[in-house]
C-alpha cells in the first residue's frame, strides 16, 4: 500500500490504493511504517512522500467511515498518528502533489515540513460534502498557512484550488515542471534540517484581526445560503478555534465539532450520496451490456433542433464542452430568438467570470444556426427538443431517420413520452434514445438517459458518456410513461395538490417542504416551469387515454383528481414568466413570490363549489403524504425495471429536483424512517384515501417491510427476483 525506496540519501515513499489512493487503514499504517523507516536509517537525510497512479490522494477512505474510531483513534495507527510521526520527524518532509490532494491527503501534505506539485494538480478539504470537516486537524493548520478568511472560504465551500492558486495562497512552496519525482527528490537533497517554522502547528494564523466580522457574514450566508445543513457550520466553528484558541487546545475544539458531525445523520445521508452518484453511472442490462464493456460512438459534431428555452439550454451544454452545434428551428423569427437565449447565457457566464469574451466568441464560432433540417445529414448525434407532443416527434423521427447518416443517435428531450413509441417511426429503432434534460438544461447537473427495448448497447454507450462529456450525473432508466423522474414526481406533486384541496394553501405547502429541505416548494416549482406546460401534459395524457379533462373534473376512471392547477390555468395565471401563477410576482419573470389573494379565492371557491370541509393538516402529515407516496412509486419504478437499484432514484432526485442531500435522496430517507413505518402509513393513508391509487403499497416494499428485520439499502433489490422488465 506503500512502498518505500531509497534515491541516494532520499526515502521515497510511494501511496499505492488505486484508484485514488484513499487513505485506508491499511495505506495510513503503510505509510507510518515508511516514515519511521526512514528516520531510523541513518543514510536518510529526507523523505519524499508522493502519489502512484492519477492522484497523490483522494483522503480519508470514505469506505471505511462507519469505524469512526480508526480515522481520529489515538490508538494504533491514524491520520492523527501518522501526521505527528511526520510533523516531528527531524528530516525534512516534503510532499510532492499531482492529480488531486484533498481531504486527509491535504492534511498529510500540511503535516510534511515541504509541498511540491505539478501545475496541474488540485487542493482542497472537500469533507464538507461528506457532511464532515477535515478531522485531522486541517480546519487547524490550514488557517495558519492561508490566514483565516481563505481558509473559511475553501474549508466551508469544499472547493478545491488550482496548484497556482495554492502557490500564490503558500499552501505550496513550488511548482514543478517535468518528472515530479526527480524534481522532488531533487528538492529534498537540498534540505538538511526542520525550521522551527515548518512544522504548522508552531506558527500562529497570519492576518485574523477582521475574523470575528468575517465569521458573523459567513454565518449569516451558510444559514440562507444551506438552509438546514450542519457541516458548513461546524466547519466554520472549528476554523474560527484556530483563531481563538492555541493550536492544542483548536485541535480538541475540531475533534469535537468534528465527532458531532461524524455522528450525525446529515453525515450519513451525505455520505451515501457520493457513492450513490457513481452507482448510479453503472449501468448494467446484461454480460455483454454494460458500462464496463460496451464501446460508444465518438460524438464529434451535434445537432439540436428546437431553440426554445431547452433546446437554446442544450445547446450551451454542448457548445461549451467543446462539441460543435447545428442548431435547427423551423423559421428565422424563433431561430434568432434562440440565438439570443444562447447569447444571454453566455454572456451570464461571462459576467461571473466562468468565461472570457474572447472564448464565449470562440464558442459562437462553433455553433451553426439554421432553418435546413437537411443541414443535419452528417452529424454524429442529434437531441430534439420540440413540443412534448407524440405526433410531432414522430413525424420529426421519420424524417430524420431519412435524413442522416445510418450510425447518427438519434435522443429525444421527452420528459414523459414512451421512447418505443418515438423509435417506431424510424427504421432504426436501436439509435434512438432519451435525454431528458432537467430546466435550465445548461445549469441542472442531472440526465435522465432512456432506454427503449430496441435501443443498443451502443447507442447507451454514447449518450452515458457524452453525458459525462457535458458535465452531467447521468442516470440510465427504462422506458415508460414519465420515466423515474415524472413518474416518482407526479406523485408528489399531485398529493401536495389534494393536500391544498383539503386544507393548507400553496405557500403555506411550500414553507413546509422548504423547512424539509427542498430549495422550492412544489408550487413555485410549478411556476417556474410553467402552469400551461403542466396543463398541456395532462391534456396530452387525457386525449391519449381517450377521456375529457375540464375544470370539472373530479374523478378520472374512478381516481381522485384534483382540478384546481387547471383552473389556474383558465384564470390566465402561467406562471412566473407570465408574473402570476399560484404565486403573484414582482414583474413577469420575476423571482420574489408573494401570496395572492386571487389565489387563496380561486382555491376556496373550487373547495365550496365541491362542498369540501377544508381542515389543518399538520407538517408531518404533508410530508409523509409527499414523501411517501414518491417512494412508494419509486418501489414500483423497481419492481418494473424501469429503475434497476434505490441509488438512481436517489440521484434523481437530488440533482433534478435538488433533494437535500443531507437526507441522500427519497429512497434512502426511506431507509432512514424505516420501511415498516413506511409500509404501515402507506397502508393507513390507503384506508383513509381509497380513490387514489398511489396509496396501494408496492409489493415489493411489502416483502421489505415483512421480511421482519432492518433490510439495508444495497440489498433492497433481493426482494424483488423478477423485474417485469427483462433488464436485470
Ligand atoms: C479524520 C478525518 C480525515 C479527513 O479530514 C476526512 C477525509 O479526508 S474525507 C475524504 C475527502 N475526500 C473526498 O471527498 C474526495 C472524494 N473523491 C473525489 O472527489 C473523486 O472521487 C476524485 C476527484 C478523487 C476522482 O474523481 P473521478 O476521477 O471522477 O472518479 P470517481 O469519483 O468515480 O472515483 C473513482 C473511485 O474512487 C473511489 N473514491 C474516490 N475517493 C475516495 C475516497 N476518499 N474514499 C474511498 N473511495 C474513494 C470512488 O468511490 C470510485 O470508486 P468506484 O468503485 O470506482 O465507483
Amino acid at each position: 500500500m506503500a512502498e518505500y525506496k531509497e534515491i541516494d540519501s532520499v526515502a521515497v515513499i510511494e501511496l499505492k490504493n488505486p484508484p485514488a489512493n484513499a487513505l485506508s487503514k491499511a495505506l495510513v499504517t503503510g505509510l507510518n511504517n515508511g516514515v519511521k523507516r526512514a528516520i531510523d536509517n541513518p543514510r536518510i537525510k529526507s523523505i519524499v512522500l508522493i502519489g502512484n497512479g492519477q492522484h497523490f490522494s483522494a483522503g480519508a477512505d470514505i469506505t471505511e467511515f462507519p469505524r469512526v474510531a480508526d480515522v481520529t483513534s489515538k490508538q494504533g495507527v491514524s491520520l492523527l498518528t501518522v501526521g505527528d510521526v511526520i510533523e516531528s520527524c527531524n528530516k525534512p518532509v516534503v510532499s510532492a502533489i499531482h492529480g488531486v490532494c484533498f481531504g486527509g491527503g491535504l492534511e498529510i501534505a500540511l503535516f510534511s515540513h515541504y509541498r511540491l506539485a505539478v501545475q496541474s494538480a488540485k487542493l482542497g478539504f472537500p469533507e464538507v460534502s461528506l457532511g464532515i470537516l477535515p478531522g485531522a486537524n486541517g480546519t487547524q493548520r490550514l488557517p495558519r498557512v492561508v490566514g483565516f478568511e481563505v481558509a473559511m472560504d475553501m474549508i466551508v465551500s469544499g472547493k478545491p484550488v488550482s496548484a497556482p492558486q495554492a502557490l500564490q495562497y503558500g499552501i505550496l512552496d513550488k511548482i514543478v515542471d517535468g518528472d515530479l519525482l526527480t524534481a522532488a527528490v531533487q528538492f529534498a537533497k537540498t534540505l538538511n534540517t526542520v525550521p522551527h517554522d515548518r512544522r504548522l502547528k508552531n506558527v500562529p494564523v497570519p492576518n485574523s484581526e477582521n475574523a470575528n466580522k468575517h465569521f458573523e457574514e459567513k454565518l449569516a450566508k451558510i444559514k440562507q445560503k444551506q438552509r438546514g445543513y450542519i457541516a458548513p457550520i461546524n466547519c466554520l466553528k472549528a476554523v474560527k478555534a484556530s483563531v481563538d484558541l492555541p493550536y492544542s487546545e483548536g485541535v480538541t475544539k475540531e475533534f469535537q465539532l468534528f465527532m458531532e458531525l461524524m455522528s450525525s445523520a446529515q453525515a450519513r445521508g451525505q455520505q451515501y450520496s457520493f457513492f450513490s452518484e457513481r452507482a448510479a453511472t453503472k449501468w448494467y442490462l446484461s454480460a455483454s451490456k454494460n458500462y464496463k464493456v460496451s464501446k460508444d460512438i465518438p460524438v464529434k459534431t451535434a445537432g439540436v433542433i428546437g431553440a426554445g428555452t431547452m433546446g437554446s439550454g442544450i445547446a450551451v451544454s454542448l457548445l461549451t464542452s467543446g462539441i460543435p452545434v447545428i442548431l435547427v428551428e423551423q423559421d428565422s423569427k424563433n431561430l434568432e430568438r434562440g440565438i439570443e437565449l444562447i447569447k444571454s447565457i453566455l454572456q451570464g457566464g461571462v459576467k461571473l467570470k466562468r468565461m472570457t469574451q474572447s472564448q464565449m466568441n470562440q464558442i459562437l464560432q462553433i455553433l451553426q444556426p439554421t432553418t435546413k433540417i437537411e443541414d443535419l445529414q452528417s452529424v454524429d448525434l442529434i437531441i430534439e427538443a420540440v413540443f412534448e407532443n407524440l405526433k410531432l416527434k414522430q413525424e420529426l423521427f421519420s424524417k430524420l431517420d431519412k435524413i442522416c447518416k445510418r450510425d447518427t443517435v438519434l435522443c429525444s428531450n421527452t420528459s414523459t413520452l414512451d421512447i418505443d413509441k418515438i423509435a417506431k417511426s424510424t427504421s432504426r429503432p436501436e439509435k434512438v434514445v432519451g435525454t431528458h434534460f432537467f430546466a435550465p438544461a445548461h445549469i441542472m447537473p442531472l440526465l435522465e438517459n432512456v432506454y427503449g427495448n430496441h435501443t443498443s448497447a451502443e447507442t447507451i454507450a454514447t449518450v452515458m458518456k457524452l453525458s459525462k462529456k457535458i458535465r452531467k450525473i447521468p442516470v440510465l432508466v427504462k422506458t415508460c410513461h414519465g420515466f423515474v423522474a415524472n413518474r416518482t414526481f407526479f406523485e408528489y406533486s399531485q398529493e401536495l395538490r389534494f393536500v391544498v384541496e383539503e386544507g393548507l394553501l400553496p405557500n403555506e405547502v411550500d414553507d413546509i417542504l422548504e423547512d424539509f429541505g427542498m430549495p422550492m416548494g412544489v408550487f413555485k416549482v410549478n411556476d417556474l416551469s410553467g402552469i400551461d406546460v403542466g396543463w398541456r401534459i395532462r391534456q396530452e395524457q387525457a386525449i391519449a387515454n381517450g377521456f375529457n379533462l375540464t375544470t370539472n373534473t373530479r374523478y378520472i376512471n374512478g381516481e381522485r383528481y384534483c382540478a384546481i392547477a387547471d383552473k389556474i390555468f383558465q384564470a390566465g395565471r402561467y406562471g412566473r414568466k407570465t408574473g402570476k401563477g399560484w404565486y403573484q410576482y414582482d414583474k413577469p419573470g420575476g423571482r420574489v413570490a408573494m401570496v395572492d389573494p386571487n389565489v387563496n379565492n380561486i382555491i376556496l371557491n373550487h373547495c365550496k363549489e365541491l362542498g369540501l370541509t377544508r381542515r389543518k393538516i399538520s407538517t408531518q402529515e404533508v410530508i409523509e403524504r409527499c414523501m411517501f407516496a414518491a417512494i412508494n412509486e419509486g418501489f414500483r419504478c423497481l419492481e418494473d425495471g424501469i429503475a434497476s437499484k434505490p441509488e438512481e432514484i436517489d440521484t434523481i432526485w437530488l440533482h433534478g429536483f435538488g433533494f437535500p442531500r443531507y437526507r441522500g435522496g427519497p429512497m434512502f430517507y426511506a431507509s432512514q424512517v424505516g420501511l415498516r413505518k413506511v409500509y404501515e402509513r402507506i397502508k393507513y393513508y390507503q384506508k383513509h384515501f381509497p380513490e387514489t391509487s398511489h396509496w396501494i403499497a408496492s409489493e415489493m416494499l411489502q416483502r421489505i417491510a415483512e421480511s421482519g428485520r432492518n433490510v439495508p439499502i444495497s440489498e433492497w433489490t433481493k426482494f424483488n427476483p423478477t423485474p417485469t422488465s427483462s433488464r436485470l
